[in-house]
């Protein structure tokens, strides 16, 4: 049996929280929930007692909490699953991570698929073209380092607006609550600079789309996912808390996962 401690108990990590704690996921449990703004009636503990207590933390709560914390977590040997893989962009982060002690780190595939056969096509020649097109509604992408004038295009446009278009590192950063996905493609393909990020604000757009594309030595892959949004924060999609719940349980399991 493992123990998690969750930290960040929003959107996903309260509800990864309390399917911990009712004991919905087989070799697992909840150790307790590190947000010191509310653990929603679940158990809450400080980061110190997590890293006493849990095998494994889940970090859910943004990149700048997994820069201040990701890092701690590994030096005491614990596991670390990221979920706010956008972080990663920042190759001073990852360098710490990795020397950081004997946790070992691993990333949330969240509200994207198609993350292993682009590794697995990655491990077989490099690609050539590689692009994420994200697509939401206009709110959850207004960013403070806009101008006001940008950011009232954003809001109140009637249309499909292109917001940004970039190489995924810069995108990854620059909306740090709506596009980890672009980084974890180019993590996935292990080349930050050959995965160009679309940001596109719809107003119609009712799901939450993140639409993949990549040809390369090993052949041509479009993955096109739609994901209804959560009800608690709709810049997040609602299955991201089952894929970190999924993470968990193949960590959980003695076998039987799909590597
Ligand atoms: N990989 C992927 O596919 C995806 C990744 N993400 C990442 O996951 C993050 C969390 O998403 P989501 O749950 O929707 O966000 P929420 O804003 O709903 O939840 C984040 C929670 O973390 C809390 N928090 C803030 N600072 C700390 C801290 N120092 N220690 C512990 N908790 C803290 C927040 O409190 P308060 O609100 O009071 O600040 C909030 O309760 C996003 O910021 C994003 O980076 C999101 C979607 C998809
Ligand atoms: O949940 C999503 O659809 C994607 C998202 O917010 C992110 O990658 O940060």
């Amino acid at each position: 049996m493992i123990s998690v401690a969750v930290v960040g108990c929003g959107a996903i990590g309260g509800v990864v929280a309390r399917a911990l704690h009712e004991g919905e996921v087989v070799g697992a449990r909840l150790a307790g929930v590190v947000d010191p703004n509310g653990t929603r009636g679940l158990p809450g503990m400080s980061l110190e007692e997590a890293l006493a207590a849990a095998d494994l933390v889940v970090e859910a709560a943004g990149q700048a909490v997994l820069a201040d914390v990701g890092p701690r977590v590994v030096a005491a040997g614990r596991d670390l699953l990221v979920v706010s893989v956008g972080a990663l962009t920042d190759d001073a982060l990852l360098a710490r991570l990795h020397g950081a002690g004997d946790g070992r780190v691993h990333l949330v595939s969240g509200a994207v698929g198609g993350l292993d056969m682009l590794r697995s096509a990655a491990r077989m020649g490099p690609f050539e073209t590689v692009r994420i097109v994200t697509t939401k509604k206009p709110a959850g992408l207004v960013q403070p380092w806009m101008s006001a004038a940008e950011a009232d295009r954003v809001r109140a446009t009637d249309r499909p607006l292109e917001v940004r278009r970039g190489p995924a590192r810069e995108i990854a950063a620059a909306f740090p609550r709506s596009t980890n996905v672009a980084a974890a493609v180019a993590l996935a393909v292990g080349d930050w600079d050959v995965v160009e990020a679309v940001v596109v604000a719809d107003p119609a757009a009712s799901l939450t789309s993140h639409v993949i594309t990549a040809s390369g030595a090993a052949g041509e892959y479009r993955f096109e996912i739609r994901n209804r949004p959560s009800p608690d924060n709709p810049t997040t999609s609602q299955v991201v808390p089952y894929a970190v719940l999924r993470a968990i349980g193949d960590l959980a399991a003695p076998s039987g996962a799909f590597r």
